[in-house]
């Protein structure tokens, strides 16, 4: 196939987008529809490319999955038209200095775990996941996800596969997991592990088992020595101290295990700096974010009036809020404070808490821009910095209206202690109820100081940091320096 062929009697090719170890990706448009696309050509005649059209029509309907148009056989050759994407994430590195900065690299990693979640869900392990398998939209605000070449199923029905040894050893062995280098089976673990790794090529520009040319013959044994003798922390050096939990993780899930993707995402968005934007790129500009964010607000109003909930529609309101409180909030962000506020309607529980936080200028605009538009509900506040501490005391003697943190309830207390890794605030039950929140109520009665004893050592011996979920939006992050002696533990949040 060439340049300026007709495919098909009706598929211009315009240009050459990639050649892999398959076949040719060619850009195309198509005389019919007056459309581009992406054409994929087997060039090595193995049909590869029709096994992939089947995953890859498994998957339709997917976020971030390519949309496949049509496959088929022409002469020996096999083929698969899809959506015509982006550049992919390698060549983006290479041509913006091999580095991301750390907000991209976070947005990536959320993305690129919610792409392989899915795949997960639908039975199939991915099985090369690189920088060069992720693709912007053509707009460039989206990762998808493509070649499902090597791509296999690891569940039938509701069975996981057996694990076996010596396996044959495919893909990138720079991004392989050291299961995969070892031969064994390849389940949902390997995927994140080879995220991992991608990440860390991401923030720092290069891998150090990349450092040295390879023959492809002794390459995977060499990169295995490399990777397998070199400790997490120097592999992450450099990186934020999640991105080597991250790893840890990853390396220590067993065969079978279904991984904690939102705990890996947490993990991602904790790593973030407090100025980190949601679905932030480098290289889209402040305004395309902030239309990005409307649009997600405005989804998730809707999704909001779907379920019935009440929203004030007057500009600048924040809810069912007092004018003068919306004047402390807005006090409270020029003046930089960092509060989980309470308001006087609390009977809604965490719904009616308005969240203040001025992290900078770019979190300001977005402040004003929810204080114009939202109602105030938690789930809906972007790029705001939560602080929810286990308090033993509610306000103060000389400010007993002043309530800077929502004290969690007892039920809550114990799920963390008990090991619990989620809680979940977005059920009523486990909402702090208004009693206890009220700060005229004093000492919240079940918070007594046994628990709260138990509490703080149990925080302090492990390294348990419970993920609290509000709307399916993890907020946590546990803060060790902010464990003062009224307090048994802060959890530090990002809410996105
Ligand atoms: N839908 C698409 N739109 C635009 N470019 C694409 C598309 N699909 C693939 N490409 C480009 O072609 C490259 C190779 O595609 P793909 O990974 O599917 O082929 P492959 O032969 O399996 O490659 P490899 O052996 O390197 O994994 C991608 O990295 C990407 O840059």
């Amino acid at each position: 196939m060439q340049v300026n062929e007709i495919f098909l009697d009706r598929y211009h090719i315009t240009a050459l987008l990639g050649s892999g170890g398959f076949g040719n990706v060619y850009k195309a448009y198509d005389l019919k529809s007056n459309q581009e696309f992406a054409i994929k050509i087997d060039v090595k005649k193995r049909n590869q490319t029709l096994v992939e059209s089947k995953i890859l029509l498994d998957l339709q309907g997917g976020e971030g999955i390519p949309k496949l148009h049509t496959a088929g056989k022409y002469a020996d050759l096999s083929y698969m038209i899809t959506e015509l994407l982006g550049p992919n994430l390698n060549t983006l590195r290479e041509d913006r200095g091999k580095k991301f900065q750390l907000n991209s690299v976070v947005t990536i990693g959320c993305q690129a775990l919610d792409r392989l979640e899915y795949i997960h869900s639908k039975g199939y392990c991915h099985k090369d996941v690189k920088p060069s398998q992720f693709l912007l939209s053509l707009d460039k605000k989206k990762i998808y996800v493509c070649d499902f070449g090597l791509s296999c199923k690891y569940i039938y029905g509701n069975s996981h596969i057996p694990f076996r040894g010596h396996c044959s050893r495919v893909g990138s062995p720079s991004f392989a997991s050291l299961n995969l280098h070892l031969g064994f089976q390849c389940s949902r673990r390997d995927d994140l592990e080879s995220l991992s790794y991608m990440l860390i090529l991401m923030l720092k520009g290069s891998l150090p088992w990349n450092q040295n040319k390879f023959e492809y013959a002794e390459k995977w044994q060499s990169i295995y020595g490399v990777k397998a003798r070199m400790s997490i922390s120097s592999l992450c050096s450099g990186c934020p101290a999640e991105i080597e939990k991250f790893l840890s993780y990853t390396r220590e899930l067993k065969f079978e295990e279904k991984p904690d993707y939102r705990y890996l995402k947490s993990l991602l968005i904790s790593a973030a700096t407090v100025d980190y934007a949601p679905e932030y790129l480098e290289w889209i500009n402040l305004d395309e974010l902030i239309e990005i964010k409307k649009k997600s607000k405005k989804h998730h109003r809707n999704k909001s009036f779907a379920h019935g909930e009440k929203e004030s529609e007057e500009n600048g309101s924040f809810g069912s809020i007092s004018s003068s409180q919306k004047r402390s909030r807005r006090k409270n962000i020029k003046n930089k404070t960092l509060i989980l506020k309470h308001n006087e309607g609390l009977k809604e529980g965490i719904r009616k808490v308005s969240t203040v936080s001025r992290l900078d200028k770019t979190a300001e605009n977005s402040s004003n821009e929810k204080n114009k538009n939202s109602s105030g509900e938690l789930g809906l506040i972007v790029l705001h910095k939560v602080k929810i501490s286990m308090h033993r005391k509610m306000g103060s003697e000389e400010n007993p209206n002043e309530c800077p943190q929502i004290t969690p309830s007892e039920p809550i207390i114990r799920r963390m202690m008990s090991g619990l890794h989620e809680i979940d605030m977005s059920t009523t039950t486990q909402i702090p109820q208004v009693d206890e929140l009220t700060p005229k109520s004093g000492l919240p009665q079940l918070l007594d100081r046994k628990i709260l004893k138990d509490a703080k050592e149990k925080f302090q011996e492990t390294e348990i940091a419970p993920k609290i979920i509000y709307n399916n939006y993890p907020i946590t992050r546990k803060d060790e320096n902010d464990v003062s002696r009224n307090n048994v533990s802060c959890e530090k949040c990002i809410i996105y």
